[in-house]
């Protein structure tokens, strides 16, 4: 069986499922001791959950990873109860867990405009106080995608996802349930030898135009973000969904797939994809799979196949291709071993960037400024 590597380019591998933000609430307003008068609350830091954010970019927009409300009012003779200072709100994707930088859950998003306090402002300044106001809430929260699998299986119907998942993992699926959609993906375990376990999910329901909500276009699409990389499954030979559909060839697949992630999201790209080109053991599969190879490596010189609207901005990058037939097992050793080295690659850069921010991490004293994504 083939195995090609070299299609491993650096576009894949930025992909953000957690994230670490400092966040403070206001401080409270001063109050008037001669009047009485009541300082304004500090404002709130907010989480709100947005289907179309994504980590990435609240990373990319906020480098400092930051987020500060507004001051309370002081009192004064003309208004002797302060205003409240201004809220902030951090724009999250939609199904995050929020925790605590000590691993204690906040809260969960799991609905489009769900939203929770994640630091408090201080209380304006008062006869009880002593008019001086108190300090907002501080800390460092983590933001967690909540993840269905470490791997996803996309594909066209009748590509064999359900039969690789179960070669793949020796198991009876499970059928996981998650309150943010309404199609289940089926989830399987690799076993390995030291007894690491990666779980895999089938993810039904991808046709063309599913980035339009053709199908379960949307509930598909919203499972692939939920998992760490995508294993794209390919017929060798080919595909036609209907006989109203035209026939789609492996590499024809391969594009329409990566069409409809970059039209749906085009962050989606960035995780580490493998391919795997399944129904190995049909007539004349090394031949056609000798075409693929090739035409993956000059991607551009083949889009004029497709449709002009189903080119991709650019040419899919594999971080290894495994021909496998789901029916006899050949290749899904092969496949196995590159799924877990390049999970494991992938664990190995986020540790790296994690220990990075956390070195540079400015203190929360050096803290002055606000933001509002
Ligand atoms: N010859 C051959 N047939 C295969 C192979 N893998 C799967 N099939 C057949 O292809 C058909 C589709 O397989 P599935 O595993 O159901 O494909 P799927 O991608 O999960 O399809 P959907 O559930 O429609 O999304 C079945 O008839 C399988 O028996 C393979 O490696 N070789």
């Amino acid at each position: 069986m083939v195995c090609c590597s070299r299609l491993c380019l650096r576009k894949y591998g930025n992909f953000v499922d957690n994230l670490r933000l400092y966040v403070k609430g206001g401080s409270g307003g001063m109050g008037l001791p001669r009047l009485g008068g009541q300082g304004g609350r500090g404002g709130d830091v907010w989480v709100v959950a947005e289907d179309s954010v994504t980590l990435k970019r609240i990373k990319d927009r906020h480098p400092q990873k930051r987020f500060v409300a507004g001051v309370g009012e002081n009192s004064s003779i003309r208004a002797l109860k302060g205003n409240k200072g201004q809220d902030c709100e951090i724009c999250a994707p939609t199904g995050i867990t929020v925790t605590s930088d000590d691993g204690k859950v906040l809260g969960e998003l799991d609905a489009e405009g769900q939203r929770m306090v994640v630091a408090r402002g201080g209380r304006g300044g008062s006869h009880d106080s002593g008019f001086l106001p108190s300090k907002g809430q501080a800390r460092t929260i983590r933001l967690d995608l909540k993840l269905i699998a470490d791997v996803g299986l996309v594909g066209f119907p009748n590509a064999g996802k359900s039969s690789l998942l179960s070669q793949l993992s020796h198991a009876k699926p499970q059928i996981a349930s998650y309150a943010f959609t309404t199609l289940r993906p089926e989830i399987g375990k690799i076993m390995y030898e030291d007894y690491r376990q990666v779980a895999v999910a089938d993810l039904p329901g991808l046709i063309e135009g599913a980035h339009i909500n053709k199908g379960m276009g949307h509930k598909f699409l919203k499972h692939v973000e939920r998992t760490k990389q995508l294993l794209f499954v390919v017929d060798i030979g080919g595909f036609q969904l209907s006989q109203k559909t035209p026939f789609r060839t492996a590499f024809e697949a391969v594009q329409l797939l990566t069409k409809e992630l970059e039209l749906y999201k085009e962050e989606l790209l960035l995780k580490p994809a493998i391919l795997a080109v399944n129904k190995m053991d049909l007539p004349n599969a090394e031949e056609n799979l000798k075409e693929l190879i090739d035409q993956l490596h000059h991607q551009e010189d083949f889009f004029h196949l497709l449709p002009e609207d189903m080119v991709p901005k650019g040419p899919t990058h594999f971080k290894h291709i495994v021909a496998v037939s789901a029916s006899t097992g050949s290749g899904v050793e092969e496949l196995k071993v590159r799924v877990r080295q390049s999970l494991d690659e992938q664990a190995a850069s986020a540790m790296e960037e994690d220990q990075r921010a956390r070195l540079g991490a400015v203190p929360a004293s050096a803290m002055t400024s606000t933001g509002t994504p």
